[in-house]
């Protein structure tokens, strides 16, 4: 059966989250001003977690959720242990932890050469940080009522793990007795079950371990859950595509043909019910319905691992028919990954587009990476987000029909109640 906790209790009380729904005040936001890059200002100490002279309630702690990558080659082995050690991810059963390790050791080499390729590592970190630190800058501006705002980063199997970023911000004055506000937001724009509901099943398991039992001075969490189609989004995708597109010759840009590529996901875990893969065609729908349709696009989905059956049709495979089929105008856009790492420098540049045969007609996207329209659309949906008061959108509350898991159980529960402590507040 369908659980829902006290999500009807939250409905109730408060508006629902507006990640899927945008407001047209939000879209005011997102010009260049507001993502204009300044000096880094986050060096200084957190100040005491208390009402200021100002009223404002801040500090409040922006903690971006993300799996990570590995940042040099060496990295590369325990990267892949934690990737294979998630339950959350991969599902090994009671051996998880001895299977777990071996696969990542054979496994270490073929990456290693992968990352080596792209220049030695993942750059998910520094775009990581950096997006936040702008993001910070501008919602200091505002939402001048939670300011300041304190960059973090946790990933969920790389560097900075979820345990040393929870140790950090109590370091910094967060927690301990002090409370003060925190929001867990996901960096994957769509929700899966294995990947933002890993990250967050790691931050609750790391809640309860360092402290324990929330009481009135544990550190409040809300959660930014999903926002697939939210309108600064949607604009980043479409500018970038329109750059694209403008690179072809006029009398051929509208027979171009737009592949839109996700990350795939085993059936195992579409078939359980997972909400990633109507999320991803809901931000495609919206970037579509953005440029007018002006071209005709297809949704395929890319870099599965393993022997077992994955959602398809595969990217790689959809290029190479295309082409057969004539189609060699072909735009690749990865639409679940907010910034470069291995599956677009590595897997869509050098083995789609550099093993079709014609990198002169097929190319990619750039990836938002420091996109000002895309850091004015993080600063927007963080501040709608602060001021609706809202735990968790109402969507996070439901399971999926065929999750089994306790895990999920527990931690959607720990981040529905979390609505308590922000109401009573
Ligand atoms: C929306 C993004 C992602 C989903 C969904 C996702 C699901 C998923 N992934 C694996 C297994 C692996 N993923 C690996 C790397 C990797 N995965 C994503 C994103 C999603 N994964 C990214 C961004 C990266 C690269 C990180 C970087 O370079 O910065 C890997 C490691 C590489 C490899 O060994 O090929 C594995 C393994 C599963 C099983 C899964 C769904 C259940
Ligand atoms: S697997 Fe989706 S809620 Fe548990
Ligand atoms: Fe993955």
């Amino acid at each position: 059966m369908a659980t829902r906790y006290c999500v009807a209790q939250i409905a109730r009380r408060a508006p629902r989250a507006t990640n899927l729904t945008p407001t047209s005040t939000s879209l005011g936001l997102f010009t260049r001003r507001h993502a204009a890059v300044q000096a880094r200002s986050f060096a200084t100490p957190v100040p005491p977690v208390t009402q200021d002279a100002t009223g404002s309630k801040g500090p409040t702690a922006m903690v971006f959720l993300n799996m990570g990558g590995p940042s040099t080659t060496e990295e590369v082995g325990d990267f892949l242990s934690n990737l294979f050690s998630d339950a959350d991810l991969i599902p090994l059963g009671r051996l998880q932890n001895y299977i777990g390790p071996l696969i990542s050791k054979r496994r270490t080499p073929k990456i290693q050469k992968q990352y080596a390729e792209i220049g030695g590592g993942s750059p998910i970190r520094r775009w990581s940080e950096y997006q936040n630190e702008e993001m910070c800058k501008i919602l200091d501006r505002i939402s001048p009522e939670t300011a300041p705002h304190k960059p973090y980063v946790a990933f969920r199997y790389a560097n900075p793990l979820t345990e040393e970023t929870y140790n950090k911000m109590l370091a910094d004055g967060f927690g301990n007795g002090k409370g003060g506000r925190a929001v867990a937001f996901t960096q994957y724009p769509q929700y899966s079950c294995s990947t933002t509901g890993s990250s967050l099943n790691e931050l609750w398991k790391w809640r309860q371990r360092l402290e324990g039992k929330a009481g009135p001075g544990a550190i409040q969490w809300s959660v930014i859950d999903r926002w697939p189609a939210h309108p600064g989004l949607v604009e980043a995708f479409a500018s970038n595509i329109e750059k694209k597109l403008a690179e072809y010759p006029e009398e051929r840009r509208d027979k171009v043909i737009l592949l839109f590529s996700a990350h795939s996901l085993p059936m195992t875990v579409v078939n359980r019910g997972d909400p990633y893969p109507a999320e991803v065609a809901a931000t495609v729908y919206a970037v579509m319905q953005r440029l007018k349709f002006s071209n005709q696009y297809r949704l395929c989905w890319q870099s599965q691992v393993g022997p077992q059956p994955w959602l398809g049709p595969q990217t790689q495979s959809s290029v190479e028919e295309y082409i057969a089929k004539g189609q060699k105008d072909l735009v690749l856009i990865p639409i679940a990954f907010t910034s470069d790492h291995i599956e677009t420098l590595f897997e869509l540049d050098k083995e789609v587009i550099g093993e079709s045969g014609h990198e002169d007609t097929v190319k990619r996207v750039e990836s938002l990476n420091g996109n000002p329209i895309f850091i004015g659309a993080l600063a927007d949906l963080a501040k709608s987000h602060l001021e609706s008061g809202v735990a968790c959108s109402y969507q996070m509350g439901l399971r999926c029909p065929g999750c089994k898991s306790e895990r999920c159980s527990e931690s959607k529960k720990f981040f529905a109640e979390q609505q308590n402590v922000i109401t009573a507040r």
